[in-house]
């Protein structure tokens, strides 16, 4: 693939800091990974050079690209998201952050129990909800909370500013870290010690961050620590795809950039490579209605494309159900495979009519994000079993496992345990294997205690010369896991489930300890961060949110739920925010190569009630020549009626075949 004039300046101006500015499907990630062979033919050594993505997905395929590339070279490239280099900075770093070696990575549950533990009691679930994202706001800008304290106006902010001292105590005592310090904290520590940057600064001789419009203030200030005055980086992004100001980010670092770096050379990208035109017309109408700092205009020599459907259905059972009756004849006339299709809706709850249609068709699925394996109890005790045996300061794993199974230990004995644990400054499983601490409880929930103890250390010997996998498995067998997970279940298929997502766990610590040969705390640290892993490869239609559609592309693509209130959301009608829903909208429609089907319900199950539903503003924003609107035009709705027919008739066929 040739890569066009403006695409090709991008990729060889390596002399200062680069900003690339354009629309969807222009080839600015494109753009990051020529750039990354570019730069390594050109002498950087692979290890000079890192690339930052959005998501792990992103990585993956970048990393597979890349290895198309350059072959055996790529293996020494750094490719990961923000989070996962933050990681490794704090696993080389570790005792800069204040952490010993071998601390925890608390996921986004167990840092959000930990709060609610540490919060007052009786607190409404709105004001916890509130306090979280208040910490999180604060750590994302850089604030300790000393400085939270001083900044707080009002009660509820000294409130937050408590919590988070309070919360961040109890991590020390952890010595554990939750997913916004794996930024932060990096960021301090480049920013207090000089010595520390120019290593990084050394390490790292060529910086790309792809999708910079969604980068919060930490993350830019990560990526200007690394960068130094040097500015040797690319940043690709696009102002009208950021979606997620909501969560933190900061859409003004794309001006901060130009303000901080004065030599920025800003490369813009008008060739859309992606879109039918038909559909990249309808897109660029749509983010017209939206005041722009950068317009652009966005051009695509492809072919024109069908119409864009608009279906209007009876209720939310009726959209899924017609919905993959379209699909399902896109892939029977288009000969593509169920991965080329796609369905997008707003929140994850819209998924649910939609599996239902699908299961009922025989139609294979994959629902990205939903159901993570991180997510499954199963997997999650497990980690917490290796998380404790690499790190006894990990009380939030202690207390996952000591009674999973049952040990009888009760709350009380716990709770005795803890105190005693405070006042000797321990953890709770090194308090529990202190014969002080454990000949001040009774004797049954003690000698529990004990026997418990005693297996981790026993564990932690094995771990140095045990692969993970096996020591798992090892683990496993020793507690009789096997036996405990019959007694949950009602059906053997719940069971096998889990059994499967165990046997999963087991082979993806396999298959890292293969990689990189690290130690057992390294790799579940690493483990930790893959909960937005879509690391699954089977042919089904993808089922998954707006949001975690950015950056990809499918051959067809539906946009369900097009409903006011549900699309634009009604929060963020009422917040103000519906710009940043028109970007959304922006970023679905431009997710498709060659079609795309839009869909609502005039009626709509909410709350357990059922309410007539308007459709979504956004389609009367659509220029109404390149939609086919059903209902407007009875003669193209027949036509359209009879090639569905036709390709539903060659399936069953098909299938009476095979
Ligand atoms: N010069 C080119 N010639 C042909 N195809 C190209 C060219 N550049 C990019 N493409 C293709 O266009 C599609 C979109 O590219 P890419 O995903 O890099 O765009 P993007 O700007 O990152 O999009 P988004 O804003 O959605 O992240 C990809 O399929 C890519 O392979
Ligand atoms: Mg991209």
């Amino acid at each position: 693939m040739q890569l066009n004039p403006a695409q090709n300046a991008a990729v060889r101006h390596i002399d200062g800091p680069l900003l690339v500015l354009a629309g969807a499907g222009s080839g600015k990630t494109r753009v990051v990974t020529e750039k990354l062979a570019y730069l390594v033919e050109r002498g950087f050594a692979p290890e000079q050079l890192l690339a930052i993505t959005f998501t792990n997905k992103a990585a993956r395929e970048m990393r597979e690209r890349a290895a198309a590339r350059l072959r055996a070279q790529a293996e020494g490239l750094t490719i990961c998201t923000f989070h996962a280099l933050g990681l490794r900075m704090m696993q080389a770093e570790a005792r800069f952050a204040g952490l010993r070696p071998g601390f925890s990575v608390l996921d986004a549950d167990e840092s959000f129990k930990l709060l609610k533990e540490l919060a007052p009691s009786g607190i409404s679930k709105d004001n916890l909800f509130w306090l979280k994202n208040t910490i999180s706001q604060l750590k994302n800008q850089g604030h300790d909370p000393g400085q939270a304290m001083a900044l707080a106006g009002g009660a509820r902010e000294r409130q937050a500013a408590e919590l988070y001292a309070s919360y961040q105590k109890r991590l020390a005592a952890f010595n554990a870290v939750d997913f916004d310090d794996l930024i932060r904290l990096p960021v301090a520590m480049l920013e207090e010690h000089e010595s520390l940057r120019s290593r990084w600064q050394a390490r790292y001789r060529y910086l790309m961050v792809d999708e910079y419009q969604d980068t919060n203030s930490a993350q830019y200030r990560l990526l200007k620590a690394l960068a130094g005055e040097r500015g040797a980086f690319t940043a690709v992004g696009d102002d009208d795809q950021s979606i997620y100001a909501w969560r933190g980010a900061d859409p003004e670092n794309l001006n901060r950039l130009g303000e901080d770096y004065p030599a920025l050379r800003i490369v813009k990208l008008e060739q859309n490579y992606r879109c039918a035109a038909r559909i990249l017309r309808a897109a660029n109408a749509v983010i017209g209605h939206n005041p722009r700092v950068h317009p652009k205009t966005l051009w695509s020599d492809l072919p024109e494309g069908p119409p864009i459907r608009v279906l209007v259905c009876r209720d939310n059972d009726h959209e899924a159900e017609r919905v993959v009756g379209e699909l399902i004849a896109r892939k029977e006339n288009g000969k593509c495979r169920w991965s080329d299709c796609a369905v997008l809706y707003r929140g994850n709850h819209q998924a649910r009519a939609l599996e239902q249609a699908l299961r009922l068709t025989s139609t294979p699925y994959v629902i990205a994000g939903g159901d993570s394996l991180f997510d499954c109890a199963e997997v999650k005790d497990a980690l917490a079993y290796l998380r404790l045996i690499a790190n006894p300061s990990d009380d939030g794993a202690f207390l996952r496992v000591i009674n999973t199974p049952r040990r009888e230990i009760g709350a009380t004995t716990l709770e005795r345990l803890g105190e005693q644990a405070a006042r000797l400054n321990l953890s709770l499983s090194q308090a529990a294997g202190q014969d002080s601490v454990l000949a001040q409880l009774p004797a049954r929930p003690s000698a529990a205690l004990a026997q418990f103890e005693h297996l981790l250390s026993e564990w932690r010997r094995q771990a140095n010369r045990t692969a993970p996998d096996e020591l798992l498995a090892e683990v496993l067998d020793r507690i009789g896991y096997s036996e405990y997970l019959d007694t949950l279940d009602k059906t053997p298929e719940q069971r096998q489930r889990r059994q499967r997502n165990i046997d999963a766990l087991k082979n993806i610590l396999a298959g890292f300890a293969r990689q990189r040969r690290s130690g057992l705390a390294e790799l579940t640290q690493v483990v930790s961060l893959l909960s937005d892993a879509d690391d699954d490869d089977r042919d089904g239609v993808r089922l998954m949110t707006l949001h975690a559609a950015k950056g990809l592309e499918f051959r067809h693509v539906a946009l369900v739920g097009l409903e006011d209130g549900t699309f634009p959301h009604a929060s963020a009608v009422d917040e103000g925010r519906v710009e940043e829903e028109r970007r959304l909208f922006y970023v679905g429609l431009t997710r498709a190569r060659q079609t795309l089907l839009l869909s609502y319900s005039e009626k709509r199950r909410r709350f357990g009630s059922v309410e007539a539903c308007t459709p979504s503003r956004f389609l009367d924003e659509l220029p109404a020549k390149e939609l086919h609107w059903e209902g407007r035009e009875p003669e193209r709705d027949a036509e359209h009626a009879r090639d569905l027919a036709a390709a539903h008739l060659a399936r069953m066929a098909a299938l009476l075949d095979g």
